[in-house]
């Protein structure tokens, strides 16, 4: 690449794009990578403020800014999704399908540590739809060197590091516990909740009991769902400290392994996760999530529909970003909620 005065450009090869903005008209690339410059581009080139031209020299050891956003796409790009061509040396990537956005952060965060390169992404963790941009990322120079993009191929491993994976979980059951419900003194009000946040990831809850707050009853009726082959329980009531909160005991007591009781979120706290032997989830949904717009529910309720196992890690990462600020108008998931 080589720096020249515009006017002596004639007949040489623009090695990057030339963008025009005419405010409130129009932006894009008046010139592209590639052009060869012409006597009438000239003036053109010196209306957009250009002076002097970068023009192509060939060099075994760089790549340009579009050969190394390729090399960023395929150490980014993985299931459901497609990338877009090379535009001023930015790609974007677009989800195919909707889905759960899945990030090997640790990943994205090496190759961002790099220098001269950047990828930008949504959060992971999250429900994508078919058309939204995921990610975009670029080269900061117009050209960098080969061994630099080797190196951001070695920092992102082997893995890509976007995943879009299907919402594949299919049916619920829900344990209701708590007297006042079960003796009829009040009507359940928890258990729509839940099944209108089920449904908007296509999952019917297809088992459903009500119990007072009797642990081995409790337990019987974890694992009589189960047996039905119910894709996950939810268990609600009884979250807390009182004595007669007994669902995490109940829950414990079906064998399922316990992945946290507790979880670092505002509403949600008292949230209980596990796991059973052949990975399907049995939660427990404190009282919160009854009535609280967004909680712990709407974090986690993405990658138990897709299927993705939640790790006590994760639950504890959520902690930075889990106080639901109760904003006047919710915008969630568009607000720091979870993230
Ligand atoms: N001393 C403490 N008290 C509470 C704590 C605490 O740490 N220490 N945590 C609070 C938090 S945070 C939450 S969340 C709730 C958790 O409540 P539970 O999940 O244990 O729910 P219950 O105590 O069984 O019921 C609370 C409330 O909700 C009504 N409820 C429950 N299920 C239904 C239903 N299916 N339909 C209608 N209404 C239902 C229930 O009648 C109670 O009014 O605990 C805090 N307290
Ligand atoms: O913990 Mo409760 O589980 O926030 O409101």
């Amino acid at each position: 690449m080589k720096k020249i005065k515009t006017e002596e450009a004639v007949g040489h090869v623009l090695c990057h794009d030339i963008t025009q903005i005419i405010k409130g008209v129009s932006k894009g690339p008046v010139f592209r990578k590639g052009h060869i410059i012409r006597e009438e581009d000239i003036p053109v080139l010196l209306s957009v403020g250009k002076e002097h031209v970068y023009i192509w020299e060939c060099d075994d050891s760089t790549l340009h800014e579009n050969d190394a956003a390729a090399i960023l796409r395929d150490i980014s790009l993985g299931a459901n999704m497609h990338a877009t061509e090379a535009k001023e040396g930015k790609i974007e990537l677009i989800a195919d399908r909707n889905g759960l956005l899945t990030i090997r952060w640790q990943g994205l965060q090496a190759v961002n540590s790099l220098g001269e390169m950047m990828i930008a992404s949504r959060h992971g963790g999250f429900a994508v739809k078919q058309g939204d941009v995921l990610a975009g990322m670029r080269v900061i120079p117009l050209v960098i060197s080969k061994a630099k993009m080797e190196a951001a191929k070695a920092a992102a491993g082997t893995e890509p590091l976007f995943n879009v994976l299907p919402f594949t979980a299919k049916t619920a059951g829900v344990v209701t516990t708590g007297s006042e419900v079960f003796k009829g003194r009040i009507a359940d009000t928890f258990t729509p909740v839940i099944e209108d946040k089920l449904a908007e990831y296509g999952i019917a809850v297809t088992q459903h009991v009500t119990l007072a707050d009797d642990p081995a009853a409790i337990t019987a009726a974890i694992q009589d769902m189960l047996a039905q082959s119910v894709d996950m329980v939810f268990c609600t009531g009884g979250m807390s400290v009182d004595p007669d909160d007994q669902t995490p005991l109940a829950i414990k007591n079906t064998g399922a392994r316990i992945v946290s009781y507790g979880a670092p979120v505002l509403p949600g706290a008292m949230f209980l996760l596990a796991y059973t032997g052949d990975g399907r989830p049995v939660a427990g949904l404190p009282g919160c999530v009854m009535y609280s717009k967004r909680t712990i529910f709407d974090l986690v309720l993405p990658s138990l529909a897709a299927g993705v196992e939640v790790k006590a890690d994760e639950l504890a990462r959520l902690g930075e970003g889990g106080l639901c600020l109760n904003c006047p108008v919710c915008t969630f998931p568009n607000c720091g909620f979870g993230k």
